[in-house]
């Protein structure tokens, strides 16, 4: 469903991605790993449309999207949670939920935050007439993927979603994406270093060192060994 091919990206005049090629196919959890600055933001960013691609090939359902707007993008199914969240601090939890009606593809908006979304996150329930800038760090994440939820995606980009957030939270959002994975409408592209993680929940892991695609795999068989020479400093 997302065919990434010889995909070169980067910022002004330097470049960050060198040809990069992934995929991610209907229904899968892909993990996308790699040290820090290695270009993983940079890949979720140009899959959005965020940054322009200089060369190669992005295909979304067998369409074309390389030269595509984000918000086009957004209307073709792609969700995406960036790393640090971005949520609207002075808006409601409910108003912050509203935004993400915005990106739906067709169809009537829906009058009501759906309740299979609250139901993942109940404190969203309980919060949703507090601003959005008084939750917690692990609250304002869940806020954030419930948003990113709430337009029905078909794929959901989640850019480090377990960073600096408590155990019992980095749980909680470990349950929602194996019960994203188990209802088989939304794959998951998500940055995430956890080996443990890794082989409990995804399908497939890509490792990016210095802009390419050092590894790749079935990720029920990513060993501590592979980690440890692609991940540790
Ligand atoms: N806005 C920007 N302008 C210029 N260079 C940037 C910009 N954002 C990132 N970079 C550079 O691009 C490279 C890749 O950064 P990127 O954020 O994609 O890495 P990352 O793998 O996501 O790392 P991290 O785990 O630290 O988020 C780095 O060298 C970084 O300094």
């Amino acid at each position: 469903m997302l065919e990434i091919e010889g995909l070169c990206s980067g910022y002004g005049e330097s470049l960050v991605l060198r040809s990069v090629s992934l995929t991610v196919e209907p229904g899968q959890v892909v993990c996308l790993m790699g040290r820090n600055g290695v270009g993983k933001t940079t890949l979720m960013k140009s899959i959005m449309g965020l940054l322009r691609s200089k060369n190669g090939v992005i295909r979304y359902n067998g369409a074309d999207i390389t030269r595509l707007p984000p918000d086009k993008r957004a209307k073709a199914g792609i969700g995406y949670v960036p790393q640090g969240r971005e949520i609207f601090g002075q808006l409601t939890v409910e108003e912050n939920l509203r935004l993400g009606f915005e990106s739906i593809g067709s169809g009537p908006i829906p009058k009501r935050i759906p309740e299979d979304v609250l139901d993942m996150f109940p404190i969203l329930r309980d919060f949703l007439k507090r601003r959005g800038g008084d939750l917690s760090g692990g609250q304002q994440q869940q806020l954030a993927i419930a948003r990113a939820l709430v337009s029905r995606p078909t794929l959901l980009l989640l850019d480090e979603p377990m960073e600096g957030i408590q155990p019992s939270i980095v749980q909680l959002i470990e349950e929602v994406i194996a019960s994203i994975k188990a209802a088989r409408k939304t794959s998951v592209l998500l940055v995430e270093q956890s080996l443990e993680f890794a082989t409990a929940i995804a399908d497939h892991y890509y490792v990016l060192d210095k802009g390419t695609v050092v590894a790749s795999g079935s990720a029920s068989e990513l060993s501590a060994d592979e980690v440890k020479m692609h991940l540790t400093v």
